[in-house]
């Protein structure tokens, strides 16, 4: 007999725990690579791993952020179609290494992450840059927001949070493009904590500043990783607005053909990802929230986070997997 969930929603419940495996496999396999300096291997195997799963999963699914369009990617391009056929029609955003020079190099927070939402309900978002500004639940509406200065950002979270902005931690990108917001950001007295690598885990960990030190993610990342992180924070909650880096004739181009008519539109997060999301998220190296793959003569432990969107269910699954012929 049909519940309340899945009369509101035509994501099964049974979902939101079967996805779990979806991102451990992919994890797992990317987690044997760590630390070899193969970027491309890690990543190869995550995909093939995620893939498999991917295909066991009871959805008539179709992928709309991932490894790349049809003629770049082999496998879990944008347009695949994954799944059983059996279950509802979904939309997938998926990234089966988030961070893959970070698990080359086996520095922290690499993650395998996937989110899965109802037909139409994520942005379809071309692979190019886009500018984001984050933080976690707990804020008024309307805290951050991208047509804010940075220093503005910063006082306001700082001043939400009750503290002065030198106890505010802003996490960023390490890049030369991000050189000015570096200095203006210093300039209010915040500390910075610059990453390498992985800004979806940057964004996921202002949800929980205890745990992680970040209170306020600002920068420009990837678009496909903004559309992920837009799916975690509407699960947890928190606050997120992306812009598209459409800065030349041909990316207006590329966007207009995914949908995109205004190049200079602030997304909000619940644009990015609309109506009920799953997430899924699993640790490949050891990272603030999520432990990495644990490897042992007899078992494999893996450290997941899964949310739903429309429960905001947050489930922490460490997992013992001691049947190996399964990785
Ligand atoms: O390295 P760039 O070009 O600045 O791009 C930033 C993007 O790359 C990443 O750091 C890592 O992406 P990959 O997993 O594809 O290597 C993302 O987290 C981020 O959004």
């Amino acid at each position: 007999m049909a519940d309340k969930h899945s009369q509101s929603s035509s994501l099964d419940r049974i979902l939101t725990l079967e996805i779990a495996r979806v991102t451990e496999r992919a994890a797992v396999a990317a987690a044997r690579l760590r630390g070899r300096g193969d970027e491309k291997a890690a990543d190869q195997v995550a995909v093939d791993a995620m893939r498999q799963e991917l295909n066991r999963l009871p959805i008539d699914g179709t992928v709309v952020i991932g490894e790349g369009e049809r003629d770049e990617a082999p496998m879990l391009y944008i347009g695949e179609e994954v799944g059983t056929k059996d279950g509802a029609a979904v939309d997938i955003a998926l990234d089966p290494l988030e961070g893959t020079t970070i698990c080359a190099k086996n520095l922290p927070n690499s993650l395998a992450v996937i989110a899965i939402a109802e037909k139409g309900s994520l942005l379809y978002a071309p692979d190019v840059y886009m500018e984001k500004v984050a933080i976690g639940p707990g804020y008024p509406p309307n805290t951050v927001a991208l047509d804010a200065t940075p220093t503005d950002n910063v006082n306001s979270v700082a001043r939400a949070k009750g503290v002065e902005p030198h106890e505010i931690t802003v996490c960023i990108l390490d890049r030369p493009r991000h050189a000015k917001l570096i200095e203006e950001v210093r300039a209010t007295g915040a500390a910075i904590r610059l990453i390498g690598d992985g800004d979806v885990a940057g964004i996921i960990h202002t949800t929980d500043p205890d745990e992680t030190g970040i209170d306020l993610y600002l920068g420009i990342g990837g678009a496909p990783e903004g559309v992920l992180a837009a799916a975690a924070l509407r699960c947890i909650g928190g606050q997120m607005e992306g812009r598209l880096q459409l800065n030349t004739p041909e990316k207006v181009a590329r966007a207009a053909k995914m949908g995109i008519t205004d190049p200079n539109k602030i997304y909000r997060m619940e644009e990015m990802a609309k109506g009920d999301v799953l997430f899924s998220a699993t640790g490949v190296t050891d990272g603030n929230l999520l432990a990495g793959v644990k490897f042992a003569r007899d078992a494999i432990s893996t450290h997941t986070i899964v949310m739903r969107s429309s429960s905001k269910t947050v489930r922490e699954i460490k997992a013992r997997h001691q049947d190996l012929t399964k990785f």
